[in-house]
């Protein structure tokens, strides 16, 4: 796994705010809004979460950055202009209206479904994925599926925050990971 540097982890703990009981009892919800309205700490996190695109040469390895809604939008079409690659939205049932391939799965709150569209990859796109959480990883693993469904090649995964009381890390099998920030 890759770590950020101690000071972009502190930067984020800042900036992350807890919510007691959201969106249910006994869930801490981490709440990044804080984070995303402080421009200089957004350009950060952005530049980090894009270097899990990026060779040591700094040299662009992906061609498609994938991000699942809605969070994993804010941070993941910044990614991809970054990197210079297209954005693939992951998104919730209904919303796409194109063809789509579905998932089931869980997570701490609940369970869902993800939909990507059927032609958003080409065979072989090499695929960054990007969220803001991983929790239970279900989502991530989810969507994994669905690129793989969808010819797509996992680079990897990077995220802001990982909660390490979670079994996210175990759900993603040997998916190289990505995190800023460890809770
Ligand atoms: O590792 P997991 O247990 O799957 O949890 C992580 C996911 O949960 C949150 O999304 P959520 O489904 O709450 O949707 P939102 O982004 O629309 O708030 C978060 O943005 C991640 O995508
Ligand atoms: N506790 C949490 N806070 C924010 N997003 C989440 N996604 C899953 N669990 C979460």
């Amino acid at each position: 796994m890759t770590t950020a540097p101690a000071d972009l982890s502190a930067l984020i703990d800042g900036l992350v705010r807890d919510v007691e009981d959201f969106p249910k009892a006994g869930v801490t919800f981490k709440d990044i809004t804080p984070l995303l309205d402080d421009h200089a700490a957004f350009t950060q996190v952005v530049q980090a979460l894009a270097a899990a695109g990026r060779d040591a040469s700094g040299q662009v390895v992906v061609d498609k950055v994938v991000g699942m809604e809605a969070r994993g939008f804010i941070l993941a079409a910044p990614v991809a202009l970054a990197l210079g690659v297209g954005f693939v939205p992951v998104r919730k049932p209904g919303k796409l209206p194109w063809e789509t391939r579905s998932v089931d799965y869980d997570l701490e709150y609940g369970q869902e479904t993800l939909q990507m569209h059927t032609d958003a990859l080409t065979e072989g796109d090499r695929v960054l994925v990007i969220d803001d959480v991983l929790a239970t990883g279900g989502t991530a693993a989810a969507t994994a599926t669905l690129v793989q469904q969808g010819g797509g090649v996992l680079h990897g995964l990077a995220v802001l925050m990982e909660l390490s009381f979670l079994p996210g890390r175990a759900a993603i099998g040997d998916l190289p990971l990505t995190v800023l920030h460890v809770v």
